[in-house]
């Protein structure tokens, strides 16, 4: 069974207020949104689709990005649309407004989509339901056969692309398009913590479920590399003239090495020797963005976000500081992240050992991860 998840985003957030729109905002260490994606792809769902508005943008690798609409299901229809030239068997709606969604909920839907075409949570209305006028209780109404709607809401991919072709309406929800077109829609147990992020106070009630749920994870990492010939050396993906280069396997880059080490420790996955053995000649001079690139995606793949890395060069020469802004930009491309989330700093050795000899360059580096 081909699975894939459909993300929508591209609303502007209005009850949330804040001026930015709601999934763009941080929480709990990432924003909204990369909370929404993290989860599907810690629950193993890699065919991660994503509907955006058009003034928006999102770096982020191995996802599949198209343009919103002005209401949610004209979004959800262009996010189908886009997704039918290679169509999944299975295709798992959900707001990005919905960051505390867990693996198990995304389980739940699955395994109900092998029995039934289409399946979503909800959770039962408990409280009781009153009607209301000019803040005086009118009426009472019976909360019996109520629920509470939740994404994401789960279909045999044929089956909702065609309701929505044929939707004629407005929807709340997808699920009200799959039973206009005469679909069945299995309930499945939602989740309380499952909120959808609409109003400002939302923000905070999530943010405290995040802390009680969230996973974070530290990881350090430490390389040396010794001078030899050369003119140049190249620290955190930037070249920067030198009377000598640095010796090394790959293009001896310590500072990227150190902050790839630090992910693969924090994910408990070794170091870069592992994962690109030294006696491999095919790594011989290789750009240490590769290595980089392969931690973050490992780290994507498990479910976790890179909140920040920390950097520290140990060096008398050459000087760090006028290169380091560069350094900052290159480290944050190739992790695709926000540079305030970069830091490369540079301090001498008070011209002490190896390092304050001029023999070598060291790095230490920290690495903060979140699922
Ligand atoms: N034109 C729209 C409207 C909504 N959504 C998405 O649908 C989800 C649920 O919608 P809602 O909570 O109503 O979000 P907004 O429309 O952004 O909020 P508001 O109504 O307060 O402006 C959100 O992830 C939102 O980004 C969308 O993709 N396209
Ligand atoms: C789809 C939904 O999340 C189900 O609860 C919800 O209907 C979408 O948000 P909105 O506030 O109704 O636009």
């Amino acid at each position: 069974m081909k699975i894939a998840a459909l993300i929508v985003a591209a609303g502007r957030g209005l009850r949330a207020g804040g001026g930015t729109p709601k999934q763009w905002r941080p929480l709990a260490g990432a924003r909204v949104i990369d909370h929404a994606v993290s989860a599907f792809r810690a629950a193993g769902i890699d065919d991660i689709h994503l509907v955006l508005h058009p003034d928006d943008t999102y770096e982020i690798s191995g996802v599949t990005i198209t343009h919103g609409a002005a209401t949610r299901d004209g979004s959800v229809r262009n996010g189908l649309e886009a997704m039918a030239t290679d169509p999944p068997d299975l295709v798992l709606i959900h707001d990005a407004a919905r960051p505390l969604v867990s693996s198990a909920l995304i389980a739940r839907v699955v395994a109900a989509l092998e029995e039934v075409e289409a399946a979503a949570p909800a959770v039962a209305v408990t409280d009781a339901l009153w009607r209301g006028e000019n803040g005086q209780v009118s009426g009472t109404e019976s909360r019996d056969n109520l629920w509470r709607a939740q994404t994401p809401q789960g279909f045999r991919f044929d089956a909702i692309l065609a309701a929505h072709r044929a939707a004629t309406g407005p929807a709340a929800d997808d699920v009200a398009v799959a039973r206009a077109a005469g679909l069945a829609v299995r309930i499945v147990d939602g989740e309380e913590d499952n909120l959808k992020i609409t109003t400002p106070g939302d923000f905070a009630r999530a943010e405290k479920l995040m802390e009680r749920q969230m996973d974070v994870r530290l990881g350090n990492g430490y390389d040396v590399h010794r001078f030899g010939e050369g003119d140049h050396v190249v620290l955190c993906g930037v070249r920067v003239p030198h009377g000598r280069g640095l010796q090394g396997h790959s293009d001896a880059d310590v500072g990227m090495h150190a902050v790839t080490d630090a992910i693969y420790g924090a994910l408990a996955e070794g170091d870069i020797g592992r994962h690109f053995p030294p006696s491999d000649p095919q790594w011989k001079g290789a750009a240490s963005e590769i290595f980089l690139a392969h931690a973050c995606t490992l780290a994507a793949e498990r479910g976790y976000a890179i909140s920040n890395i920390d950097v520290t060069l140990v060096c008398e020469r050459p000087k760090i500081g006028p290169h380091a802004a560069d350094m900052t930009t290159e480290m944050a491309r190739i992790m695709q992240l926000d540079p305030t989330r970069v830091s490369v700093k540079a301090t001498t050795s008070e011209r002490l050992g190896f390092t304050g000899r001029e023999e070598g360059i060291a790095a230490i580096a920290t690495a903060t991860l979140i699922k």
